[in-house]
């Protein structure tokens, strides 16, 4: 009923919660992964939660899908081949579709009822899968990912959610060296990266088994996303050994891209400035991580 309140608390952030007012519950289920939840919040639009965890919400998802799928793109010339490993939303395909020059999206998502429920509930998000480039594989990503050709991809994306139950094998070595191998020479990966204020160990953990993995560079990028914990969302980038790739300021300013590809949906949050600031850490990250 109007006026109820949901509140998110979870051992990944101890002592702390967020809470939304719920309008009314859309859908209820539980996958083969996970318990799928949607409901129609007061204020932020219409919310996906997965195992209790916000997922995205349809006022604040620009934020997170548009630096995740740009950050990457707009830092190589022309990126022809992309993987997206999670996104089962579909709103990073919808913005990786932006680049007129990506002739192939291959896309590893573990579970389809993620997919059903996005385009059911959220078709602004959907409408990624709807693009012809796009080439859906259901499964497990550190499977799919074994059998791909070596230096197959110019990007890869990993939009996962928290390292704990269906995803927890996307921040272990392993996975990072099977996408260090499915990359080109100055192919590059972006990995959703946490929070700065609630996860720098694992962010320490990630950033030196991605310096011993890849053999460009590792940056660590960040956005705010006011409905994921602590307010903020990081990005790992790093590029592999081969054409150096300068993340920070970008070769392939989204600016450039032919209007074709915008036309159905104006960007609400990156531009080239906030892809330039999104690489601006606070002094206690440079110490507590040692990032260049
Ligand atoms: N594709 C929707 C976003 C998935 N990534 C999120 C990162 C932060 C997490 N706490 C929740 C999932």
């Amino acid at each position: 009923k109007a006026g109820k309140r949901v509140f998110f608390n979870n051992p990944m952030w101890p002592g702390e919660a967020h809470s939304l007012k719920v309008e009314n519950i859309l859908y209820r289920g539980k996958s083969d992964y996970q318990e799928v939840l949607v409901f129609e919040s007061s204020t932020y639009g219409k919310v996906l939660v997965l195992d209790g965890i916000v997922q995205l919400t349809e006022k604040d998802e620009c934020a997170y899908q548009e630096m995740i799928a740009h950050l990457p793109l707009c830092s190589i010339r022309s990126p022809k081949t992309v993987l997206v490993v999670g996104g089962g939303d579909g709103g990073v395909l919808r913005e990786i579709a932006r680049h007129s020059s990506v002739e192939r999206i291959d896309i590893c998502e573990i579970d389809k009822m993620v997919i059903d429920v996005s385009k059911k509930f959220f078709p602004e998000l959907a409408v990624g899968f709807e693009d012809p480039r796009v080439c859906l594989h259901v499964g497990d990503a550190v499977e799919f990912l074994r059998h791909v050709p070596k230096g197959k991809y110019d990007a890869i994306i990993v939009d996962s959610s928290d390292p704990v139950g269906p995803a927890q094998e996307l921040v272990e070595k392993p996975f990072f060296e099977t996408i260090a191998r499915a990359l080109r020479p100055g192919g590059v990966l972006c990995n959703m990266a946490e929070s700065m204020w609630l996860h720098t160990h694992l962010i320490e953990d990630m950033i030196s088994i991605c310096r011993e993995t890849f053999k460009g560079s590792v940056h660590y990028a960040w956005a705010s996303v006011p409905t994921y914990p602590s307010g903020v969302i990081g990005f790992l980038i790093c590029s592999t050994e081969g054409p150096p790739v300068d993340f920070v300021n970008p070769i392939n300013p989204i600016e450039k891209l032919d209007g074709a590809y915008h036309h159905k949906r104006e960007l609400r949050f990156y531009n080239s400035e906030m892809h330039r600031a999104a690489f601006a850490l606070p002094s206690f990250l440079k110490r507590e991580v040692r990032l260049l």
